[in-house]
């Protein structure tokens, strides 16, 4: 089934038809403050409010023309051709531990993505920023904030990025310095951050892939799941059925059976789609769908369990009028998406589903666990956190074409302690190489996402009445757990969020400090590695790009063999 990218357009005409439609529900009674919180988005439809369709199309093809700019790019190298991001060149910047093979590929994305969207991008902008006015908004990042309901939400999660900042900090420097020792110490600036091409990921923004070359105990057990899973002969169909047998077993429904008609879980081979996976809820109570281009790794079925994480939130809220099926704010849809993984990927989880054949009881093992863990969920923060920072100062026209790109380094430089390999200058549009950027799709959701998951996986195994510490537990079977995750579920977006987090953890407000009580082994463990250190870095990008000594040497004996060749010729 080919299914249109969710165009603005589109949107914005559903979003009408739920308006008109949602006064229907309107006379069924519904209390006061439900009734107000139905007007209130009935107003609040964002772009749709304009009744000029010509500057929806406009916002529309310029959205379809950013992510098909995206979608077509591709990066040739003499070495294997020509490649696209998905699976070409992630293979690369997965795999490869070569600066130079690393650096080409994350140079040629960014030559072939964001460099050629620059233009278009601040068209974009402009188009979104006009079409909200309609709604009463100054900008889009206001209208993108408004969904959070909560007027000083730009500080509370500044806050909560000061609060997990120092865990981050530390993390960053036991990476920097087995990076070194990998890669040789002239390859990274005197200031302290790390090259971005490095980490595994074309963005930086999770770092589990090079987890081969950070182990803290080799000796002792790490679990690799992609491994066992091809000795297992997964196949795609069966990492889906995994995956509803999880949710099954706290209690959810089953996947409907338009669910298995309709989603599109391989990458088709007779046309070019967006292999980005996405999940879908067309509203009909019964048709949902996934679409991912799934391949056989361990990456792909925690991806498998997100997208139908956020299934199993669609139908639990299927009830609810059409205004009301939606996340109790953004971030909340993404924590149901990975919450479920926090368990999941436990070792006791692994060895239920015979992908681990014994449990590690030492603490050398568990110390390898949680970094693997923290190179996922912690590395991720500042990168979730500073994507809409970058974003709201664009569209409140603090930033602009003439310095996309220097604000854009100095976030990277300042919040993640990473910077570029290579000199960019205005000439380049770097936040275009990421997804979210052409698809338009807003960010802050998944720095929200991270903080609440914790929240909850703590509340859910306390409910589960777990004995294990955080991070070894695992609610698989327990239906008390998901009665308790069920019941915020079902409240949709009918109520404020702090309600639907109360629903769950007794609490109405977003706190930092269950994902710091995971980690906290963790951390004792680094603080002792980073002893000798200089953990952290200055704020802003290093003013010169290392060249490598090794690089600089190499091209040193290249000119003398070449100088030597000529004149031993010459004279020969
Ligand atoms: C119709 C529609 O748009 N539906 C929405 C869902 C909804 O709103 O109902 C949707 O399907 N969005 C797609 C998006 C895909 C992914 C993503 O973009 N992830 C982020 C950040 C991240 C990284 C690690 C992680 O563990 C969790 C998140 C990235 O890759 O940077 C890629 C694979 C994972 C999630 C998604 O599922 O969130
Ligand atoms: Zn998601």
């Amino acid at each position: 089934v080919h299914m249109t990218t969710n165009s603005t357009l589109q949107m914005a005409e559903f979003d009408k038809e739920a308006a008109k439609n949602a006064s229907t529900f309107a006379h069924d009674g519904f209390g006061n403050a439900t009734l107000k919180r139905l007007f209130k988005k009935i107003v609040n439809i964002g772009f749709a409010a304009t009744n000029d369709s010509e500057q929806l199309k406009a916002i529309s093809n310029l959205e379809a023309d950013l992510t098909g700019i995206y979608s077509k790019g591709k990066v040739c190298l003499e070495s294997k051709g020509c490649l696209q991001l998905e699976p070409g060149l992630t293979d690369i910047i997965t795999n490869s531990r070569s600066y130079e093979e690393l650096l080409a590929v994350w140079k040629g994305w960014r030559d072939a993505s964001g460099k050629l969207m620059r233009t278009k991008y601040t068209d974009f902008v402009k188009a979104m920023n006009a079409a909200i006015k309609f709604s009463g908004f100054n900008d889009t990042g206001e209208y993108w904030r408004s969904w959070y309901e909560t007027p000083t939400f730009e500080q509370d999660v500044r806050t909560l990025f000061e609060e997990l900042e120092p865990l981050y900090v530390e993390l960053h420097a036991y990476v920097r310095k087995r990076l070194k020792e990998k890669y040789g110490k002239d390859m990274f600036p005197e200031t302290g951050h790390i090259p971005a091409h490095l980490f595994g990921n074309m963005w930086a923004q999770q770092w589990s892939n090079i987890y081969d070359l950070l182990v803290p105990f080799p000796g002792a057990s790490s679990v690799d799941i992609t491994a066992k899973m091809k000795e297992q002969n997964y196949n795609v169909t069966h990492m889906y059925r995994v995956a509803e047998d999880f949710f099954m077993s706290i209690g959810m429904e089953k996947m409907t059976d338009a669910f298995w008609q309709n989603s599109m879980l391989v990458k088709p081979t007779d046309r070019d789609v967006v292999c980005h996976a996405s999940a879908w809820d067309f509203y009909d109570e019964n048709d949902f769908r996934i679409k991912q281009c799934t391949s056989v790794t361990e990456d792909q079925l925690l991806t498998v369990h997100h997208e139908m994480g956020h299934i199993v939130y669609f139908q639990n809220y299927r009830h609810q009028p059409r205004l009301f099926r939606g996340g109790a704010n953004p971030g909340f849809h993404e924590g149901m998406a990975d919450i479920v993984s926090l368990s999941f990927q436990t070792p006791e989880h692994m060895k239920v589903i015979g992908l681990l054949d014994e449990v590690p009881q030492d603490s050398d093992s568990d110390i390898n666990f949680l970094l693997k863990m923290a190179l996922d969920k912690v590395a991720f923060l500042p990168f979730g956190y500073l994507i809409d920072q970058w974003r709201w100062s664009v569209f409140r026209g603090d930033t602009n074409s003439s310095n996309y790109n220097q604000h854009w380094w100095d976030l990277r430089c300042r919040f993640q302690g990473i910077s570029s390999p290579v000199k960019r200058t205005e000439e380049d549009f770097d936040p275009g190489a990421k997804y979210h950027i052409p698809g338009n799709t807003p960010y802050i959701r998944y720095f929200v996402s991270f903080v609440v998951q914790f929240q909850w996986h703590e509340a859910l195994c306390r409910e589960a009445g777990n004995t294990r510490p955080l991070h070894r537990c695992d609610i698989y079977n327990n239906t008390n757990a998901g009665n308790k995750l069920r019941e915020m579920l079902r409240m949709g977006s009918s109520k404020p969020w702090q309600d639907a987090m109360e629903a769950i953890t007794g609490q109405r407000t977003m706190s930092a400090k269950p994902l710091v009580n995971y980690f906290d082994p963790l951390l004792k463990w680094l603080k002792e590695q980073n002893k000798e250190e200089n953990t952290g870095w200055s704020a802003s990008c290093p003013s010169s790009i290392p060249t490598p000594s090794a690089l600089a040497a190499g091209s040193a004996n290249l000119f003398i063999s070449i100088t030597c060749f000529v004149l031993c010729v010459f004279f020969a």
